[in-house]
């Protein structure tokens, strides 16, 4: 098969989808790997070290686009990109499209068979969202404590107080990956953290990791009112597969909280938890502040560590992409049901069931759609 890889365009979104280790992998399978040159600068990949790997290095995006039967990216293709969308093209991505209809519109009008890492479903778990929420969750409580800080425009907390000086609090909606990589970060830095989660199941688990070291709290409105108002730092860490993120923090609840106190929407990929969350914020400019709250809403927040976050994903993305390419998307479909759960647009049609609700299209099953 023929991969292209792409540099990416979003705001410092320096990751790229193919290391020259995962090239070699694909080449020695057989495949053609076009790379935009320059791509994997950013992550520390010189063009160099692709070449001896085997890729086709081309200087045009265009090139890339339309030389590849498969096109990897790290982020959902943004406005600019729509332009190369084409019947049976391949698209294996990021791409949270219950946060970008307008992405959603064009995958269908022009019937691109689109794979969403996030989607990808093993036993109940996200394996290609997985290495990603572990980066954005230890992230989050770093960048939490650095905008607690005056000259960041914060509180001027440190999370773990001294001695004499009682320590930060922090809590984290949603106990999952991320929350639970938050949560490690957190109590290292010394704060007092509380995790609140809807599944009591996950909350018996994030006890037996953590014991009496955390909180733990069911979600409700009031738990989440009272944690919220007495937090230094809140972190939105929810995830329903799929589907638009519930805002379960009000506008209220925000007022309520401390001037200079943070809330990092780790979730706004997915639309975000917090009411007051109105836009997607970047690397550039990370945060803006409402109601005297310092709100961080970065939708690519692993972009800023590629280095490490472009080798954590293309470990897990490789071995997809490689069954894929060797048997081609349809058999490849038929052997695995955690590829199947990937799909989110075929033939014209959504087939991922709660992007479909949430979006308002009529739902196909991608058995429907390409088996
Ligand atoms: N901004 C960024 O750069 C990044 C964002 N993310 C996003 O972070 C979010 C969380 O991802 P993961 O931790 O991997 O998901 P996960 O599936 O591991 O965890 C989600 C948790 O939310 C809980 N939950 C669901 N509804 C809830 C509710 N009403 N109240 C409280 N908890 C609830 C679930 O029980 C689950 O424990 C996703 O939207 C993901 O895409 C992930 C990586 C990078
Ligand atoms: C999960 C995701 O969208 C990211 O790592 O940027």
């Amino acid at each position: 098969m023929k991969i292209g890889v792409l540099k990416e365009v979003k705001n410092n979104e320096n990751r790229i989808a193919l290391t020259p280790a995962g090239v070699l992998t694909l080449n020695k399978a057989g495949h053609t790997i076009y790379v935009e040159r320059d791509a994997g600068l950013g992550s520390g990949f010189k063009n160099e070290a692709y070449v001896d790997a085997g890729a086709i290095l081309l200087d045009e995006p265009r090139d890339v686009w339309f030389s590849a039967e498969m096109v990897m990216k790290v982020k959902e293709p943004l406005p600019s990109e729509y332009e190369y969308f084409r019947e049976g093209l391949i698209l294996f991505t990021y791409l949270h499209l219950a946060a970008v209809p307008e992405l959603a519109e064009k995958l269908t009008e022009k019937k691109v068979t689109a794979i969403a890492y996030e989607t990808v479903e093993v036993n109940k778990t996200l394996p290609l969202l997985t290495p990603m929420s572990e980066v954005a969750g230890r992230m989050a409580s770093q960048i939490g404590a650095q905008f607690l800080e005056k000259p960041k425009g914060g509180s001027g907390i440190l999370l773990s107080g001294v001695p004499g000086v009682k320590r930060g609090k922090v809590t984290i909606i949603g106990g999952g990956v991320v929350g639970t990589n938050a949560a490690k970060i957190a109590m290292g830095l010394g704060a007092d953290v509380t995790i609140i989660d809807l599944n009591p199941e996950r909350l018996r688990e994030l006890d037996d990791i953590f014991g009496t070291e955390i909180n733990t709290l069911m979600s409700n409105p009031l738990n989440i009112s009272n944690a919220v108002k007495e937090s230094d730092l809140v972190i939105g860490a929810v995830l329903i597969p799929g589907a638009k993120a519930p805002k379960l923090v009000t506008e209220e609840m925000i007022t309520n909280m401390m001037p200079g106190s943070v809330i990092v929407d780790v979730a706004i990929d997915q639309g975000g938890i917090f009411e007051t969350v109105d836009r997607i914020t970047t690397h550039d400019d990370p945060t803006y502040t409402k109601h005297g709250v310092v709100h961080y809403a970065v939708a690519n927040m692993p972009g800023a560590v590629p280095r490490t976050s472009t080798i954590a994903l293309t470990n897990v993305t490789v071995p997809y992409a490689l069954q894929i390419a060797n048997k081609g998307i349809e058999q490849a479909l038929r052997d695995n049901p955690a590829l199947v759960k990937g799909v989110n647009t075929a033939k014209g049609y959504v087939t991922y069931e709660a992007v479909a609700r949430d979006l308002g299209y009529e739902y196909r099953t991608v058995e429907e759609c390409l088996l």
